[in-house]
């Protein structure tokens, strides 16, 4: 790997999202399963001497320093102690705020790249409890393996689940996590089940309610998608996925979809693109 070398950051889906219960700090206890998908952002790292990070292009709405691949860079650094830096190019093509995961993903993916590329050897379980304080999804990113999570999302156990196409529809609106959660029609009473992630007709998503009497556009999506494939919304919205053993019938449904939405087809997969390229 070199300065030429593009650095995948893939999406995630949550094949469920179950909501068992809301703790005494506000945070609510969940089960949820994380599989990864072949689309992806893409990082390139060019290590500086200095200790100044860049980053090319700026995202529209979200200012250098708040972008979570700055952030992860600056906490690398101040972790490790190392005095290099990096110009950073990003090909940003996931979309925001759709709960698939493209922020964490970016920081996942420069933590990975700068520990090997600055050759600060922190271990994969430090790397993971580092993201976590820059969101709550970075650690799955940065293990880069399918996982069954528990408690308020931070304990994860790796599996391995079917590996089906999606079909993903990006409906136009950006749903706020913390409104969901609040949210007094929220059921919060879904039972633990054991091993979830091998009983795939118990898979729900107890946001999708919720998200779809908010915001019509994500109902719309799901009732078209649901006449092609088993569908849900994925994390707390708003992008939805049906799901597809082959992939031309993943494409013939998208060839059929109304004008006007945004989507794409995108196979599941255990292993991350980012584990793959550095395996
Ligand atoms: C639920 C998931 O979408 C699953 O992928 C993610 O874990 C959400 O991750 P995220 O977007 O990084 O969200 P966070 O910044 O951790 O949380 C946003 C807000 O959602 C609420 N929240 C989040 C996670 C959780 N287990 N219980 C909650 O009640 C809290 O009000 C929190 O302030
Ligand atoms: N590199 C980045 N890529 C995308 N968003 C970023 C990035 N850095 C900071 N952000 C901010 O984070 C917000 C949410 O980004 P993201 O695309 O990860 O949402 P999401 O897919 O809903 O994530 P999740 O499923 O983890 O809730 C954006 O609206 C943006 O303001």
């Amino acid at each position: 790997m070199n300065s030429s070398t593009w650095w995948p950051a893939p999406a995630k889906l949550n094949l469920c999202l179950h909501v068992n219960g809301k703790r005494s700090d506000g945070y609510h206890e969940l089960q949820t399963l994380f599989q990864f998908v072949d689309w992806c952002d893409y990082l390139q790292f060019t290590v500086r001497n200095d200790n100044h990070i860049t980053l090319n292009p700026e995202l529209p709405g979200v200012p250098a320093h708040s972008n979570l691949i700055v952030k992860a860079a600056r906490m690398l650094q101040q972790h490790s102690g190392v005095t290099l830096g990096a110009d950073i190019t990003l090909d940003k093509r996931l979309p925001m705020g759709g709960g698939i995961g493209g922020g964490s993903s970016d920081a996942a993916t420069t933590l990975v790249a700068l520990n090997q590329l600055w050759q600060t050897n922190i271990a994969v379980d430090e790397l993971a409890q580092m993201g976590l304080s820059l969101g709550a999804d970075v650690p799955v990113f940065v293990r880069g393996l399918a996982a069954m999570a528990d408690g308020v999302g931070e304990q994860l156990r790796p599996v391995t689940v079917a590996e089906p196409w999606y079909l993903i529809i990006v409906p136009a609106v950006e749903v706020a996590t913390a409104d969901i959660f609040a949210a007094k029609d929220l059921p919060r009473d879904t039972a633990k089940i054991t091993n979830l992630e091998k009983q795939p007709a118990q898979w729900k998503n107890d946001c999708q309610q919720v998200v779809c009497n908010r915001y019509p556009q994500v109902a719309k999506a799901l009732a078209w998608l649901v006449d092609y494939a088993p569908s849900k919304m994925t994390g707390t919205g708003c992008c939805v996925f049906g799901q597809f053993a082959l992939k031309s019938d993943a494409e013939a449904a998208l060839a059929e979809m109304p004008t006007g939405w945004t989507a794409t087809v995108t196979k599941g997969c255990n292993r991350s693109p980012l584990l793959a390229l550095i395996a």
